[in-house]
């Protein structure tokens, strides 16, 4: 298969060194980015077997083109490309909005003489990091992979991309454009401005001394990590979904007017109430727990912050045969000390490492 990949940033340079990982022998990827770095540390990675000169004429031969750049750059993109493309080309997109996007380009294929097809796709994972340096290969295994169709999208075009998301260990669910931006301007793209005026709140709040800075961590960090993403991805996805975050907007508001309201009034009992019950419901969300049928066997270990900590550890699994699927820095902690997630194939594999590392004196958290 001939697969285009325009944008290696982050999402692109990890879709790419994900299929490169399944279908090395099978797959031919062509990329592109506007910025001549990515594109050239992607070919050297061998994450892409060619760099585009230009975006339109190079990606002729291909039968799958997905479109990875801010969701602004989508739309004119196509728009580039559909002369180009070969009759019943598949263009995606992994961008973090889709209505918009789809209905314009519903509209620009209807009026083309050309038959391609554009299915709107929106993998959950990511990170706050960007950039072709922060791509990995595993970033899909066990996410949820959104897929909004056409109203005319034919059921084999739609299987062709699901199979495709499977095999690079994502889980492909089916969504109107509409619903989709919904949910995501609540789960997502609200949260992610609340992280970001969080830390506006402290900047503007703090002294020349710095102590508000200084003092900052724990459950301040958690809530506010993503707002160290990309400034143009988030830009360009909020206005982009501008309709569903005003609504949802409207609705947070008013659940912070009803706690200064509890506030005001010193209602102690719907103070408790509104903590006990997000603190409830909070604990429902099991983390990795995206799928039955893709349960997860990973362990947290304590790692020293020194240079081959990890690669200690790497190295004791794989004396002992344990095969690591996905290992990372888990973010989220309170303390710098580092704590180490690792996942592994299954129930035998996580008992093995922990008996193991457990006898080497590591600390292990599940
Ligand atoms: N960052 C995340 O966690 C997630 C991001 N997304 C979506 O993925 C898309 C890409 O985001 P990231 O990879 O995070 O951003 P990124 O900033 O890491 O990468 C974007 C890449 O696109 C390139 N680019 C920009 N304009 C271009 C153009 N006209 N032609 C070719 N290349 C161009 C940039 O040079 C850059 O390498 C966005 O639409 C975002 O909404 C979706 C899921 C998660
Ligand atoms: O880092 C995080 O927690 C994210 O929220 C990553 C993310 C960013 C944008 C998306 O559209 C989906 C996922």
């Amino acid at each position: 298969m001939r697969i285009g990949i325009i944008g290696l940033g982050l999402m692109g340079g990890s879709l790419a060194k994900a299929i490169k990982k399944v279908h090395a022998q099978n797959s031919y990827i062509i990329g592109y980015d506007t910025c001549p770095d990515s594109l050239r540390a992607a070919y050297e990675d061998g994450a892409i077997d060619d760099m585009a000169a230009d975006r339109q004429n190079a990606f002729s031969s291909c039968n799958v083109i997905f479109i990875c750049t801010p969701v602004s750059r989508t739309y004119g993109i196509v728009e580039d490309l559909l002369p180009y493309v070969a009759t019943d080309c598949i263009i995606t997109d992994i961008g973090s909005t889709k209505y918009e996007v789809v209905t314009q380009i519903d509209s620009l294929l209807k009026t083309s003489t050309k038959r391609a097809y554009f299915v709107g796709g929106h993998p959950m994972t990511g990170s706050e990091k960007f950039g072709y340096s922060s791509a990995t290969s595993y970033l899909f295994e066990n996410a949820y992979y959104l897929l909004t169709p056409m109203s005319d999208t034919p059921d084999f075009i739609l299987f062709i991309l699901q199979k495709m998301i499977e095999r690079i260990g994502a889980i492909p669910l089916i969504l109107s454009a509409s619903y989709h931006d919904f949910a995501t301007a609540t789960i997502s793209h609200l949260p992610h401005i609340v992280a970001s005026s969080l830390v506006h709140l402290v900047r503007e709040n703090d002294g020349d001394n710095c102590h508000l800075h200084a003092l900052a961590a724990g459950g301040f960090k958690d809530i506010t990590r993503i707002a160290s993403s990309n400034p143009a991805i988030w830009s360009s996805i909020c206005l982009s979904n501008k309709e569903q975050l005003l609504k949802i907007f409207g609705r947070y508001q008013i659940i912070l007017d009803r706690f200064l309201e509890y506030l005001k009034e010193e209602d102690e009992g719907e103070l408790y109430h509104f903590f006990d019950a997000a603190r409830i419901y909070r604990n429902t969300f099991k983390e990795g727990d995206t799928h039955s049928s893709s349960k997860i066997y990973a362990l947290q270990v304590d790692a020293k912050d020194e240079p081959g900590s990890i690669a200690s550890i790497a190295n004791l699994l794989s004396e002992h045969h344990i095969n690591i699927k996905n290992i990372g820095i888990v973010n989220d902690r309170e303390f710098e000390a580092g704590v180490l997630k690792i996942v592994v194939e299954n129930k035998a594999s996580l008992l093995k490492a922990t008996e193991v590392l457990s006898k080497h004196h590591y600390t292990i958290y599940y």
